[in-house]
């Protein structure tokens, strides 16, 4: 295995010890947001989403992502392992302060690196799992449904609700849901705005496998990761380029329009006052609490 030399990383104290005998992180000053690890017996990299309270996905938070996923595929990583720091969010999704009353340049980038984001994960060569230990609306279920495998912890939910946000998920959300899910069930959840509780994600096929805590949703994704410890990494690569280089060329080719689409609605009047509407009630919501 190739020994890492450079692995972006946050240290934070909710990283279980067991790990700590067996892991490697080094710092960057830049990380503020994640903890990127690897296992030097497995070669399997963690990426900890670590944004609290929600892990909302803003702007710095999907640049490091990126940097992670490349220096997991750069190094040659056994595996990539997306989990959270937080007991009981996945990720909320996208930061909707980015989109509400945004500023023009900021807003830019923050999609532009959404959109990197996730062609590094959709598209990387190694295997890619996602340990859902925590609600995963929206930008959550994205990422989730980017990786190859996804396990989660009961009693939470998984959906992509933009349409109750009065917003709308665009195509490459949905077509990354579709390669998990029927697409009728998916026709109905998304216009729906449906998040799954954990069961139901399960009985649909969002998610394989439901455990009941994290170090479970870790052993099960270093499971898969390892299923392929037979299989040559660059035929699996090219395997799988084949079912996912579709949607990656599509976005590729259109990351301007998609940008042009994605700012349209969201500056439109109705749109923005649909999410100051929501943003409210997620604030009422948490002073109650
Ligand atoms: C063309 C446009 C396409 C755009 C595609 C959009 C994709 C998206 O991802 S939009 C975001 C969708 N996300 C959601 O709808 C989730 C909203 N959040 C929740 O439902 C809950 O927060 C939770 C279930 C994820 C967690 O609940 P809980 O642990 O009870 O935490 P609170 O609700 O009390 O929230 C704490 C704190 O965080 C703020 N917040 C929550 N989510 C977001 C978010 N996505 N963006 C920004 N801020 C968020 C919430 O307002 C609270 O703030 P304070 O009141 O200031 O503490």
């Amino acid at each position: 295995m190739n020994i890492i030399r450079t692995v972006r990383s946050v240290a934070f104290s909710s990283i279980p010890n067991r790990t700590l005998s067996t892991t490697r992180s080094l710092s960057t000053p830049s990380a503020q947001y994640t903890a990127f690890e690897v296992n030097d017996k497995t070669g399997i990299a963690t990426l900890t989403l670590n944004r609290p309270p929600v892990n909302s996905l803003n702007l710095e938070l999907l640049t490091e992502m990126r940097n992670c996923l490349k220096d997991a595929e750069t190094n040659k990583c056994k595996g990539l392992i997306i989990t959270s720091s937080s007991n009981s969010v996945f990720t909320a999704g996208l930061d909707l302060l980015e989109m509400y009353q945004p500023q023009d340049e900021r807003v830019k980038s923050f999609w532009t690196a959404l959109q990197s984001m996730w062609m590094e994960l959709y598209g990387s060569k190694i295997p890619t799992a996602a340990a859902i230990n925590g609600h995963a609306p929206a930008g959550g279920c994205l990422i989730a449904t980017a990786c190859e495998y996804r396990v989660m912890l009961p009693n939470f939910t998984i959906g992509l609700n933009e349409t109750l946000i009065g917003i709308v998920a665009p195509k490459w959300f949905v077509s990354a849901f579709l390669n998990v899910v029927p697409r009728r069930v998916a026709e109905q959840a998304i216009t729906q705005g449906k998040l799954f509780t954990t069961a139901e994600a399960h009985h649909v096929g969002l998610v394989d496998d439901v455990v009941n805590t994290k170090e479970e949703a870790i052993a099960k994704c270093e499971q898969f990761i390892a299923s392929f410890k037979n299989v040559n990494p660059y035929a699996r690569a090219l395997t799988k380029q084949q079912f996912r280089i579709k949607e990656l060329q599509e976005l590729e080719q259109q990351r301007e329009k998609d940008l042009q689409i994605f700012l349209g609605l969201i500056m439109q009047p109705s749109v923005q006052k649909a999410m100051g509407i929501y943003l409210e009630g997620l604030k009422k919501k948490s002073k109650k609490q």
